[in-house]
């Protein structure tokens, strides 16, 4: 298998008349990766993944395939996307209605000037990858959206770019079909071993797909990482907010000398206080935000109350909602809201939750 070099992104900046939307973006996607920027709607990865391909040129930075520089801000280089070999796939599949799926494909290879016998060659290849080969002499319009989708796939891939750009690639297909299509990407994509850059607002489609996520808020990288890093070490209170359902709570460490393993934190809005592990970061009198996932928020009949390592809080259910794979609850404890998450229905008003020390993720205050 051919090796590419990585894909690296530095430090790159874009403002749109006077609106910053990307501020010093720096990453690198390795050979075979498949990397996802994840962010809430305009956060600027449509934009990031737009200057890779060449549809947009950033103010400052640079963007180079090994050796091989699509941008760089200081000498006023910028490649054209059609010298940058790159596949690309939007969220509309953008296929030419009046031609077959096999003219879709032959399009970009027409670009290439590639003689016709290789052209044929190429489109079977791509259409048989995304399992579609039957169907090469239909019109879109007789195609199923997800069907659709997998043409436009293949026409990413049938001039064997270097790194294929994904955009929101499966966000018209409904829930069933996405989750199929999801399987059939990520097969597809360690088959041919192909270097992904995938653009998603979607978590779960984030967690399930990437080797590394890309997390973006307001224009900037919050966090780079694994999805299990992303998910149980969020960089900050935003990233933790984002991915999954996870309370952000404000308080006050309080260090005394017996306090070896955790130290407690008063919660502000009740009188009542959990217990975090302890960090050489963590000061007297420190002020904190704790994130506690949903999840991890147990009942007492869940886990057992350790010395030290758990916490026991008194508080109330305000309501409960049966989800089918879990119940869903809104504690009350004091003036705070806490979300819970349990397999098991519970009835009576009044609880107690027990919090785990290493489950509580501390952010101190600047
Ligand atoms: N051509 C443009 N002119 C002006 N502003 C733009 C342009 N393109 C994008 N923006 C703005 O830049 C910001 C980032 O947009 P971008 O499309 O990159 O976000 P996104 O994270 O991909 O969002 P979404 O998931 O909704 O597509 C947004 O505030 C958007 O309105």
């Amino acid at each position: 298998m051919r090796l590419m070099p990585e894909l690296a992104v530095e430090s790159i900046s874009k403002s749109f008349s006077g609106t910053t939307v990307l501020t010093d973006v720096e990453f690198t996607v390795a050979d075979g990766e498949f990397f996802t920027l994840l962010g809430p709607s305009g956060c600027g990865k449509s934009t990031t993944l737009a200057c890779v391909a060449g549809l947009e040129d950033p103010d400052s930075g640079t963007i180079r395939v090994g050796d091989d520089v699509f941008f760089d801000g200081r000498r006023d280089t910028t490649v054209p996307p059609e010298g940058r070999n790159l596949g690309l796939v939007f969220q509309s599949y953008a296929l030419w209605p009046h031609m077959t799926v096999a003219d879709n494909l032959a399009f970009p290879l027409k670009l290439r000037k590639l003689p016709a016998d290789e052209r044929d060659r190429r489109i079977d290849a791509a259409l048989d990858k995304v399992g579609l080969l039957e169907l090469r002499d239909r019109y879109p319009h007789q195609l199923s959206g997800g069907q659709q989708q997998r043409v436009a796939l293949a026409r990413g891939i049938v001039y064997s770019p270097g790194v294929l750009l994904l955009d929101e690639p499966l966000s018209n297909l409904d829930a069933k079909m996405r989750d199929q299509a999801r399987a059939w990407l990520k097969d597809l994509q360690r088959e041919m071993g192909i270097t992904t850059v995938y653009v998603t607002h979607d978590q779960v489609e984030a967690m399930s797909l990437s080797d590394r996520i890309a997390v973006f808020l307001g224009g900037r990288l919050e966090q780079v990482g694994t999805p299990a890093e992303v998910y149980e070490t969020p960089a900050t209170p935003e990233v933790a907010a984002f991915i999954g359902r996870c309370n952000l709570l404000d308080g006050t460490v309080h260090i005394t000398a017996d306090d070896t393993e955790t130290v407690r934190v008063s919660l502000s809005g009740t009188e009542q206080h959990l217990r975090v592990p302890r960090t050489d970061d963590l000061q007297d009198g420190q002020r904190v935000t704790v994130g506690l996932r949903a999840e991890r928020v147990r009942f007492a009949d869940e886990i057992a109350a350790e010395e030290d390592q758990v916490s026991v809080l008194q508080a109330t259910i305000v309501d409960r909602a049966y989800t089918g794979a879990h119940y869903e609850y809104r504690l009350s404890i004091g003036d705070l809201t806490l979300l819970a998450e349990s397999p098991t229905h519970r009835a009576a008003a009044d609880t107690s939750v027990h919090l785990r020390a290493g489950d509580c993720l501390v952010y101190p205050k600047a």
